[in-house]
């Protein structure tokens, strides 16, 4: 009976609170309910175990706090598990949407076994401007005995992550500075190209990739080592052979921007400079065709030139960057940039380069891209015809192998075969054959010539001995095989 009477009483003095939880609820306003539930939770948790409260506020002294928006970030992609209520956005010039917490809900982010627990506020309303707007705040609540743990590791960990995740959400941008002495963003890169469209060696492809993941890992290093974080790759070859395609593949593999250097444009070494210096981190910068851009060849003969008049005119006579001004820029003096750049240099023709420019340590990395190869064309004939085996496959190997054909020759033939790949086989084929066939009258040609020009070198020869009045017999066999001896001997008395 008593039991019953004591059920009976906590029955009334629940139905009592939820009464006065309902009244209140009523009376008081919705904002300052909540902010007393948070203040209350707090309270009674603090009470069983010590807890520390972190505030991080969305602005502070009036300007964006960078924690706040990090925090932001790194809850974004994890708050879609845990969070039963989301707000869900997409901001200009990112990739992916996003979602981030609601006020007044919490989440828990368990790292290493330390359970850290967030919640996000809203500030008191403010009125901005006819508007009314709020500002929020985090709440970071974890025991206290972590505190060491959430200065020093978890708060970089999150920094750390945000920064990743915004990096990969972005676009990438492609910068000219074609039209003045500032770069100017020409559109969002989106060039197709990655390593799986190269049509290159397959071991070239893997060292490639190798070595630009191990250089964007290696920042400390960099640092340790007092070096500016920065990687020259040339790229060379016959046109056609994929060095701008390599150059979009590179950037699409490490996600960066591209900034297309046009050094005509560039008036003298202080405004390639500036340019440099206004290279964000995480860029590519590219200088295609550098022997058509400046003459930097032969740096003996233009050193006089160099050191007399401090520059060194370009082919068209526009710019005034020197070769040292190229050097210094390669060379990384420019490094209180922060930030990882990687410098790519293209040419047709490396040996009309100084070897000052391709020494290692400027240019590091040497990538000689070239003619088709069988490998190749297998990768350009699965990407443009989605064929791995073909009956033409035999015949295309012999052809390849006795004739040069760049990969955009073979890119060519195969376009527009994607709904008939027998007719795209047949296409490339019949290209390779006429070439072969142009070739080989190529071949004729050339030795007609050589010995027409043979015979010319001959006969003056045989007249420069009759002239001094020697034995052009005796002497024609120094400069000639026995069989033509005869020939020749027969038409130096005939004449
Ligand atoms: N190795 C390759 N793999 C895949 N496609 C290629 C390759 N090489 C060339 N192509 C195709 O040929 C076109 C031209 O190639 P690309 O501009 O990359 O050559 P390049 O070596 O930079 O030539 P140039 O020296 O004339 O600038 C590309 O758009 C691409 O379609």
């Amino acid at each position: 009976m008593e039991a019953l009477m004591d059920w009976k009483s906590m029955g009334s003095l629940y139905a009592s609170l939820m009464f006065v939880r309902g009244a209140v609820r009523e009376v008081i306003p919705p904002e300052v309910y909540k902010a007393a539930k948070t203040t209350f939770f707090y309270f009674f948790t603090n009470l069983q175990t010590k807890l520390v409260t972190i505030h991080i506020h969305e602005v502070e002294n009036d300007s964006d706090n960078d924690i706040f928006n990090s925090v932001r970030r790194y809850l974004s992609s994890k708050c879609f598990a845990s969070s039963k209520s989301l707000r869900l956005s997409k901001i200009k010039n990112s990739k992916n949407h996003t979602y981030t917490m609601v006020p007044e809900q919490s989440m828990v982010d368990m790292v290493d076994g330390v359970k850290l627990t967030w919640s996000l506020h809203s500030d008191q309303v403010e009125k901005v401007s006819k508007s009314e707007s709020s500002r929020s705040f985090f709440k970071l609540c974890f025991e206290e005995k972590h505190k060491e743990f959430v200065d020093s590791a978890y708060i970089p960990h999150i920094m750390k992550e945000a920064e990743i995740s915004k990096f990969k959400n972005r676009r990438k941008k492609l910068f000219t500075n074609r039209s003045g002495d500032c770069w100017s963003q020409v559109c969002q890169f989106s060039h197709p190209s990655t390593f799986d469209t190269i049509a290159m060696d397959p071991v070239l492809k893997q060292e490639i990739q190798a070595d630009l993941k191990k250089f964007v890992n290696k920042s400390k290093f960099y640092t340790s080592v007092g070096k500016a974080w920065k990687r020259g790759y040339l790229l060379y070859g016959p046109p056609g052979t994929g060095k701008t395609s390599l150059i979009a593949a590179i950037a699409n593999y490490l996600d960066f921007d591209i900034y297309d250097m046009e050094l005509t444009s560039v008036k003298n070494n202080s405004q390639l400079k500036r340019l440099l210096i206004s290279t964000s981190s995480k860029s590519v910068i590219v200088l295609e065709d550098i022997d058509c851009s400046l003459d930097l060849s032969n740096r003996k003969e233009n050193n006089n030139q160099e050191c007399d008049e401090g520059k060194m005119k370009t082919n068209n006579g526009t710019s005034n960057v020197s070769l040292s001004g190229i050097l210094n820029f390669v060379d990384g003096l420019w490094s209180p940039c922060a930030g990882e750049r990687l410098i790519i240099f293209t040419t047709n023709h490396k040996e009309k380069l100084d070897p000052a420019l391709l020494r290692s340590g400027r240019m590091d990395k040497h990538i000689s891209l070239s003619f088709c190869s069988m490998e190749s064309f297998r990768i350009l004939a699965k990407n443009y015809l989605k064929v791995e085996e073909h009956e033409l496959m035999k015949e295309v190997e012999e052809l390849i192998s006795s004739i040069q054909v760049t990969p955009a020759d073979v890119a060519e033939c195969f376009m527009g075969y994607d709904e008939d790949p027998d007719a795209g086989m047949r296409n490339v084929v019949e290209e390779m054959k006429r070439r072969k066939e142009i070739n080989k009258e190529e071949e004729k040609i050339d030795q007609t010539k050589k010995r027409l020009r043979s015979n010319d070198k001959e006969n003056k020869e045989v007249k420069r001995l009759r002239s001094t009045g020697d034995d052009p017999n005796q002497d024609l066999e120094k400069i000639m095989p026995a069989t033509e001896q005869e020939e020749k001997r027969k038409e130096v008395y005939e004449n």
